[in-house]
């Protein structure tokens, strides 16, 4: 669903990426390497349509994200789950009501869905801290809320952009243990991180490939 046809971008000055091909089948499981500034972010929000190439292609559903208008492109991101860097939670907001924010923006009834959205809570372990503020959160309940907020309409594609930045091992493997089973589920999963342990770690539960970003020039890896 998500193609990148000698896609490339610029903030302005010097392009960032250029050239990129790269294809996303569904129910893939790629991990996304590179140094730090190299454009993994970047890649990531071309990937969801947050930005659009400054040269070539990204499709999304055979789509050139140029050609969607803000409703096309709003739709079409309603199947891509996002768990961003920072997080962006809105601190005054529950942790149960920042995970039901997507439904809410997409208008569908929070009451109607409360039983999915205590599952949801359930499966990454914070049913007991819905009712707490961002703030009172740990940086692995952090992230497991955010994914929770990401996986919350059903997405057939998660992007991850550095899920296990700042939390301890054991965080880290939970939830990549969570992304895996979500991959199991027939999902297709995109994972950037600096985490070289993770990726060895996730050999056991997943059949990922390695995808490279350096110098501009995107390289992919032999499967895991
Ligand atoms: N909004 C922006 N305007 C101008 N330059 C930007 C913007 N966002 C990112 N950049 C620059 O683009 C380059 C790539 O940034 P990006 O965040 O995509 O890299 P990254 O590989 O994700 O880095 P990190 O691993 O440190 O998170 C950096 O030099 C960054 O300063």
């Amino acid at each position: 669903m998500i193609e990148l046809q000698s896609a490339g971008y610029s903030y302005g000055g010097a392009g960032l990426l250029a050239g990129l091909d790269l294809g996303l089948p569904p129910g893939s499981f790629h991990f996304l390497i590179g140094p730090s500034g190299a454009g993994k972010t970047t890649l990531l929000r071309l990937c969801y349509g947050d930005l659009k190439p400054t040269s070539g292609q990204v499709l999304l559903d055979g789509r050139d994200t140029r050609t969607f208008d803000r409703d096309g492109l709003a739709r079409i991101r309603r199947r891509i789950g996002v768990v961003h860097q920072d997080c962006q939670f809105i601190d005054h907001l529950s942790i149960r009501e920042n995970v039901a924010l997507p439904l809410t923006v997409s208008g569908r009834d929070v009451a109607a869905e409360a039983t999915n959205l205590d599952q949801l809570l359930s499966w990454v372990g914070l049913a007991p801290r819905a009712n707490a503020l961002p703030p009172e959160l740990s940086g692995g309940e952090r992230q497991r809320a955010a994914l929770a907020r990401a996986v919350i309409m059903d997405p057939e594609i998660i992007i991850a952009d550095e899920p296990t930045g700042n939390i301890d091992w054991e965080m880290s493997q939970r939830l990549l243990s969570l992304l895996a089973e979500l991959n199991r589920m027939g999902k297709t999963v995109l994972v950037a991180t600096h985490d070289l342990a993770l990726i060895r770690a996730a050999k056991a539960q997943v059949s990922a490939r390695v995808l490279r970003l350096a110098n501009g020039v995107l390289t992919t890896g032999a499967a895991l």
